[in-house]
């Protein structure tokens, strides 16, 4: 088996960078079928009968990071060919066409996933932390009305994620934080500012209070909670999976 790697920061969010490689496609020139696919984190697909290939398969994995999405790929393949003949054009040329077919591929689809990422609207949260407590919020109406979020909201267009993070603390809770490290991304279910269902994620930052008392100016309530406090809120359900990162900030500071 031979087997290549590949690592691409995308400046984009993991709904869009998973979508924009699935309607890119794979740089190949035979038909592959989807092996598996969990959207926005991973997919492997393989070469279908009738290629010259044995067999190649090409794996992606999708990672949020505060700079964008990590795109690891990992190419195997075997062309089936015996011997020495098999070792040559395994080792030497199919190593080269792949190293070439790719790094074509990924410069146009990092490309095609920063443009595509103006397009969606994306939503950014903080987890403000003092001492061993962190603020959340209570959303008073709308489709949420009720649940506990994180403050944060739409990052608008031109705005950079830490600058609307920045503003919605201060819009919503009347306080300047600063954002110090990233916790995590998750999928939004429903529809943000009338976009695609599910097109829209939310990327947390852990955040400090650099002066002002929070207020609640847009929500119901606020809360400061700790870890123990947290699993037992009526969280927006797609928050859920952030709050493990949240627990292990508290934890360790
Ligand atoms: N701020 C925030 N929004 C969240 C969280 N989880 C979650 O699904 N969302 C959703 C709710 C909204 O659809 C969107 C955030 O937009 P927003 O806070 O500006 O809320 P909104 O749509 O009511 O605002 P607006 O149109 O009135 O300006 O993201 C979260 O933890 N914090």
């Amino acid at each position: 088996m031979h087997r290549l790697r590949f690592t691409t920061l995308v400046e984009a969010p993991l709904t869009v960078a998973f979508d924009v490689a699935r309607t890119l496609g794979r740089p190949w020139p035979w038909p592959l079928q989807e092996v598996v696919s969990v959207r926005p984190v991973r997919d492997v697909y393989s070469v279908g009968p009738g290629s010259r290939w044995r067999w190649l398969t090409h794996s992606r994995r999708f990672t949020a990071t505060g700079a964008g999405t990590l795109v690891d790929e990992q190419v195997d393949w075997e062309t089936g060919l015996p011997g020495v003949l098999g070792t040559v054009v395994d080792e030497l040329v199919l190593r080269r066409r792949v190293i070439r077919a790719m790094q074509a591929h990924l410069d146009a689809y990092a490309a095609a996933a920063a443009r595509r990422a103006l397009d969606v609207v994306q939503v950014v949260g903080a987890a403000v932390v003092v001492g061993e407590r962190v603020l959340v919020a209570q959303r008073s109406g709308g489709p949420y009305d009720g649940c506990w979020e994180f403050p944060g909201g739409k990052v608008e267009p031109g705005e950079s994620e830490l600058s609307a993070l920045v503003r919605e603390c201060e819009e919503e809770l009347g306080v300047a934080v600063v954002p110090q490290a990233f916790l995590g991304e998750v999928v939004l279910d429903g529809v943000v500012a009338g976009g695609a269902p599910a097109a829209s994620t939310l990327r947390a930052w852990w955040a400090r209070v650099e002066s002002g008392e929070p207020v609640a100016h847009e929500h119901a309530a606020l809360r400061w909670v700790t870890a123990d406090e947290l699993d037992d809120l009526d969280w927006i359900a797609a928050d859920r999976p952030l709050l493990p990162a949240v627990k292990a900030l508290l934890a360790r500071l």
